[in-house]
């Protein structure tokens, strides 16, 4: 069994052809493998109301300001309700966030032969093509990626020769000042429910979370000639701890709202959206349900996002924090490492939550979080 996330899907190999895929700018029409099904079923009305009242539906992704006095109070509530908030005065230079935006671009502007020299291998984990979670739906999706774990050195030299050095330096500050926010937003969301870093001995002797892995996902959802009938990135939940997503100036972000409603997460300049991943979901036992998300494209502008998925260190195992148990509050799920449960999701996709699951919460009502039924097409 692989012990590093680096090695985890050597034994789940995905064959996405990529190279069939990938030329978005040659396609004016959209090809019947892109047209995902209106769905009218539980519990997503449709993907294609981006642009239609509901989204000005009252309710919006919370807004948080990491600068006022009531922000772990404000994100607490926001882990609870939504899974998922928006925050500004985060401290993450915003030159930087330009600047990732900016490589980002730069890397999916090069021509799709030239990209293809950074492909991610079937069993591998890192580099360019479709996302990996492309493989359960019965659609293609309208969006390219990259993904980093570890050094991108290897294919940003095969993408760049001579320039590779500076976007491998804006990569390494992402992933530092992005590892400080999270360990920071998972301090302060978790010291809502009381928990300590004596509880968490595996966040590091400093609670720095040093020693934890994340990816760092490029995505790109180029113009699309029929976005209603499209998708960007099917329905997900991410199975870190934490997500934070950039997602610049265009919309097309969306959080499923109690299990009923897409909520599009309106761009706000600077900011950034943190989600609940699965792992966090299961080391709050529920308390913090992790956020169902998906992107949309749209007609008139390519739209770039950028992922920091963060999870716990290699060899820790993730299971709910003791203090939350209690004769009312049995845990949920058993024991699970990061290297384990991207196993479980490679294998069962969003039905991953369950596998893990020890037993039926106490109320007998289904979890809030049991994404098992939702459908696509
Ligand atoms: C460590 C990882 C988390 C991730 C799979 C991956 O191996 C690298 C990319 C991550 C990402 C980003 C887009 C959505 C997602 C579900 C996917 O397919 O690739 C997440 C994965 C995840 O959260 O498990
Ligand atoms: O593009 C977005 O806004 C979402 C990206 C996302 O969900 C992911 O990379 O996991
Ligand atoms: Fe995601």
């Amino acid at each position: 069994m692989a012990t590093t996330i680096a090695d985890v899907f050597k034994s789940f190999p995905v064959h996405i052809p990529a190279h069939k895929n990938l030329d978005f700018d040659s396609l004016h029409e959209l090809p019947d493998s892109y047209a995902w099904i209106q769905p009218d079923s539980f519990p997503s009305p449709t993907h294609k109301h981006h642009n239609s009242i509901l989204d000005s539906d009252s309710d919006s992704v919370p807004l948080i300001d990491l600068s006022l006095p009531n922000a772990a109070a404000l994100i607490g509530n926001a882990f609870r309700s939504w899974g998922a908030f928006q925050v500004i005065n985060h401290g993450v230079p915003i030159s930087l966030l330009q600047s990732i935006e900016s490589s980002a671009d730069t890397l999916f502007s090069l021509p799709p032969s030239h990209k293809l020299k950074a492909a991610r291998t079937p069993d591998g984990i890192s580099g360019y093509g479709l996302v990996r979670i492309s493989s359960f739906f019965p659609k293609r999706m309208w969006s390219e990626g990259f993904t980093i774990v570890g050094s991108p050195l290897d294919h940003f030299r095969q993408l760049w020769p001579h320039d590779y050095h500076k976007h491998c330096e804006i990569v390494e500050e992402y992933d530092r000042e992005m590892r400080s926010l999270c360990g920071r937003l998972m301090w302060l969301g978790l010291g809502e429910l009381g928990i300590t870093r004596d509880d968490m001995k595996w966040a590091g002797p400093d609670g720095d979370f040093k020693t934890s892995p994340a990816a760092t996902q490029f995505n790109s959802y180029p113009v699309c000639p029929d976005p209603d009938r499209a998708m960007g990135l099917g329905p997900h939940t991410d199975t870190s701890l934490l997500t934070i997503v950039y997602q610049s100036n265009t919309r097309g972000l969306q959080v499923l709202r109690e299990g009923k409603r897409w909520v599009t997460v309106e761009p706000v300049a600077g900011g950034l959206v943190v989600q609940v991943g699965d792992l966090l979901h299961i080391l709050t036992n529920g308390l913090y349900p992790s956020a169902l998300h998906q992107a949309v494209v749209n007609r008139t502008r390519k739209r770039l996002s950028v992922a920091y998925v963060f999870g716990p260190p290699e060899s820790a195992e993730i299971s709910p924090l003791k203090k939350l148990l209690g004769p009312t509050q049995p845990p949920l799920y058993r024991p699970v490492t990061w290297t384990e449960y991207l196993g479980k999701k490679a294998e069962h996709f969003n039905n991953a939550l369950s596998t893990v699951r020890l037993c039926a919460p106490i109320t007998g009502l289904l979890d809030v979080n049991d994404h098992s039924r939702v459908k696509v097409g």
